[in-house]
């Protein structure tokens, strides 16, 4: 454990305790409440509603207080009311909530571009522009790559998530629930397999990242034609698609080619991004400096922010007014990003996520010996998946998947799945959690996958 977090005090108690069952009644009256309200398109992995939420726990409108290995999907990293971020907040809501940065700019969308042009990888001169959402920043880092190249194919990978926007959809991989009915998806998007070691090496393909990167460079310049080719956009570690590390040197050829090509290397850490994997982005990992840089879930302490950050030389390429949109990089968003930053740094958190994720990759590899569910253990830092399949093969479980979250949550530990197969569980706890609370959760964990293999 890191000595930040032994100083580290909470609001609320960090307990797991359960005073219902789950649904509690005031749960349930709003669940009937949102039935004749809210579209049925709209899905939550949870059926309590939550009241509160402070580090590691949330607590639901029923009073039971549940740990959170989910984060929001890795949103609330500072923890979901980090005091600094609250009190940023209502300064500056005291002020004003939003005058638009296109009609009349503020300083702390210039605060938050410097922040993160110093912040993110690579030494050159940067420019950064603030967005709303992660497919809004992944939208704006291919319109901009298109405009700098004059170039329109882009390339996206197997098992990749950008974001449920047209564009974003098209780059995605998985139909359903993002795609599914809800095309024609745009045009000149080309997918080319990734390098997924459990499963290539299930294959019996070579998960060597430099034979994976040798493939999917082929595959584009048989396919595209590299000339012709926009942007390469990959997630450092894809996250919908189910934590996927990619093999050690995947990502270096990759850029290596973009940069040879004269193509716009674009690293999607949305979910990777801001302590997560245990340094500030995933790809310092292997020292890749992306030309563009796509952030959005962490940043800003749970308010609703996005940016791109990248080559001056590229974004300002774009012609003026080309770039932004009405709450792009909204006042109360930036004064909690500059909060949330400087709680990430006081308190070492890209550190805490590497504590955090050795604790969990060690119980639950010696789980995996024991139990012959887990076909694989891993990720980086505080984004850590177990991938479930059939004892004895590598077939994917996604019933065994489902039935373990539900047993977690049944227990009180909030649990989100994800992967193409839907057998991946994923662990993404707020990196301001307790040893105490995510001993707990962990040990919550590793009794529901005991009894669900039974
Ligand atoms: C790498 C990566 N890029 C882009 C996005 C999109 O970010 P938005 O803020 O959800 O638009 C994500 C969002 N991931 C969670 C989506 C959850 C869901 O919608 O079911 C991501 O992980």
């Amino acid at each position: 454990m890191t000595a930040s977090t032994t100083s580290l005090t909470y609001r609320l108690p960090q307990v797991r305790n359960l005073v219902t069952a789950l649904p509690g009644p005031e749960s349930a009256r709003l669940a009937e409440r949102r039935r004749s309200a809210v579209a049925g398109g709209v899905g939550s992995s949870v059926p309590v509603y939550a009241a509160d939420a402070d580090g590691g726990v949330i607590v639901d409108v029923d009073g039971n207080s549940l740990i959170d290995l989910g984060s929001g999907i890795a949103v609330t990293s500072v923890g979901a009311s980090d005091p600094r971020v609250a009190e940023a907040v209502a300064a500056q809501a005291q002020h004003f909530t939003h005058t638009c940065f296109m009609v009349t700019p503020y300083e702390g969308y210039v605060a938050v571009a410097e922040r993160l042009n110093a912040l993110t990888p690579g030494y050159h001169d940067k420019r950064t522009v603030l967005f709303n959402s992660g497919a809004e920043a992944v939208e704006n880092a291919i319109k901009v790559a298109r405009l700098a190249t004059g170039r329109d194919a882009v390339v996206a990978f197997d098992h990749a998530y950008h974001g449920r926007t047209n564009l974003t959809m098209a780059l995605t991989a998985k139909t359903m629930p993002y795609k599914k009915n809800f095309g024609p998806f745009a045009p000149e998007v080309y997918r080319m397999p990734m390098s997924y070691p459990y499963r290539d090496a299930a294959a019996g393909l070579d998960a060597d990242g430099k034979a994976a990167a040798a493939r999917a460079i082929t595959q584009i310049e048989k396919q595209i034609g590299s000339d012709a080719v926009a942007a390469v956009i990959i997630e450092p570690i894809q996250g919908e698609g189910g934590f996927i590390v990619p093999a050690p040197g995947f990502l270096p050829a990759l850029a290596a080619w973009a940069k040879e090509n004269g193509v716009v290397f674009i690293a999607d850490e949305v979910q990777t991004g801001f302590a997560r994997t245990g340094a500030w982005f995933a790809c310092e990992d292997e020292g890749i400096v992306p030309d563009i840089i796509t952030m959005a879930k962490g940043i800003a302490g749970g308010m609703p922010l996005s940016a791109i950050t990248g080559r001056a030389d590229l974004l300002d390429a774009v012609h003026a007014g080309g770039l932004g949109g009405t709450y792009g990089g909204n006042p109360v968003a930036c004064a909690a990003a500059l909060a949330a930053l400087d709680t990430m740094e006081d308190l070492h958190l890209p550190a805490r996520a590497r504590a955090i994720g050795e604790s969990a990759t060690t119980r639950l590899r010696a789980l995996a010996d024991e139990i012959g569910v887990i076909g694989d253990v891993r990720g980086r830092g505080a984004m850590i998946a177990i991938e479930l399949v059939h004892p004895g093969t590598s077939e994917p479980d996604a019933d065994l998947t489902k039935a373990v979250a539900a047993k977690a949550l049944a227990a009180g530990v909030v649990i989100l799945t994800c992967g193409t197969y839907g057998n991946v569980i994923r662990l993404l706890p707020p990196l301001v959690i307790g040893d105490a609370l995510l001993d707990d959760a962990l040990t919550v964990l590793e009794t529901a996958l005991r009894e669900a293999a039974a």
